[in-house]
């Protein structure tokens, strides 16, 4: 095992595109982090630099203590798990397995003795002798996993490996790797651009921007407590709901002449009102419901802020009725309303118990 490190990693592609702009991060041996990001922000070329698969522009890569940058990936002692599986057609899902560990000239009771270790941990000892052809997607995830698994590495790297199944497997193959990474405690580096796998996977989830680190920590953390609206609004769904200076003040939810600030709560936050009902310490905002949407045990309702084309979602228990046009009252408490820098994005406000 073997922690991960990062310090001042950049890539400059041909052409002058600055894909990943000074990136310094340490994971430690054993942790799972996941790599977030919007599409184009540099994730899986920070995924390929530390695998070996990218050269690295300047700054340094390390796995366990040791600078990987100039070493080819067969030398990083590392496994990857890609979306497209990358499993041989022709071969049956044994020698899958075994490949890796033939080429490094394993012996045979232990290729023998790893790959059944792997087909059991995996449940897949039935579909040994299959092709992949023959398999379901779910299969073939858990035959790549098997042979990432099989080389015993000091990490795992996994490039969006479920982003090919349907909602229902990638939830269980999500909380199926989670148990593995636990049980095995191989350090992991995960990229997605998913922001719920991010959340469920992740001890330490990264959040990149434009090809930098936004924000990392936990997930709780980077919830709880975002450093910027970036992070707020890409963190959590639905998404934060956000509200600029001019529509806050028109709204009353700010005095006239306070700083300026964009606030942001989240629907959870909020609950609707009746008349005067919300408590002293609630911001109250008078909303025309323009839109419901049932998710089974509790429904978002949105409503237009005023005038403004501001939209906030409320979280509200149970299938709620509300029709379209319909005006409503949302109260949220004050604390709950965190405050951005309108200019740099950068949360200016603290929060509470934090
Ligand atoms: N071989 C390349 N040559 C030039 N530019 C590249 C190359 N590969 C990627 N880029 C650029 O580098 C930036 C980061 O790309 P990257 O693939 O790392 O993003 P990503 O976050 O993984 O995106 P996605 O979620 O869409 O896969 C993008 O602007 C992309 O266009």
């Amino acid at each position: 095992m073997a922690a991960i490190e990062l310090q001042d990693v950049r890539k400059v592609y041909a052409g002058n595109v600055e894909a990943v702009k000074g990136v310094s991060l340490s994971i430690p041996d054993g942790a799972f982090a996941v790599l977030v990001g919007p599409s184009g922000c540099g994730k899986s070329t920070l995924l390929r630099m530390v695998a070996g698969l990218e050269a690295i522009t300047s700054g340094t890569v390390s796995i366990g203590g040791r600078v990987v940058n100039d070493l080819e990936p067969a030398e990083r002692d590392i496994a990857m798990v890609f979306q497209n599986y990358a499993l041989y057609p022709h071969m049956t899902v044994r020698r899958n397995l075994e490949y890796g560990l033939r080429n490094r000239r394993t012996p045979a009771e232990e290729i023998a003795r790893r790959v059944d270790e792997a087909a059991r941990i995996l449940d897949i000892a039935g579909l040994l002798d299959r092709r992949p052809g023959q398999l379901s997607g779910g299969q073939r995830q858990r035959v790549a996993m098997g042979r990432a698994i099989v080389r015993e590495p000091a990490a795992f790297l996994f490039d969006e490996p479920l982003s090919n199944l349907d909602a229902k497997l990638r939830v269980a193959m999500r909380a199926e790797i989670r148990r593995l990474q636990r049980r095995l405690r191989t350090t992991s580096l995960y990229v997605t651009h998913d922001q719920l796998e991010a959340m469920t996977l992740a001890d330490v989830l990264v959040v990149l921007n434009a090809g930098r680190i936004e924000q990392s920590g936990t997930p709780m953390e980077l919830y709880e407590r975002p450093a910027s609206l970036f992070v707020a609004t890409f963190i959590g769904s639905p998404a934060m709901n956000v509200i600029p200076h001019g529509a806050a003040v028109a709204a009353g939810l700010v005095p006239q002449g306070a700083p300026e600030a964009t606030l942001g709560i989240r629907p959870e936050h909020m609950r609707l009102v009746e008349g005067l009902a919300a408590s002293g310490d609630e911001a109250v905002v008078d909303l025309e419901v323009s839109g419901v949407e049932v998710v089974g045990a509790e429904s978002y309702v949105t409503g237009r802020l005023g005038s403004s084309a501001v939209e906030i979602s409320v979280r509200v228990p149970g299938h709620s009725r509300l029709e379209p046009g319909t005006p409503m009252r949302a109260a949220g408490g004050r604390a709950a309303f965190l405050r951005f820098d309108p200019q740099s994005g950068a949360r200016i406000s603290a929060v509470s118990g934090a």
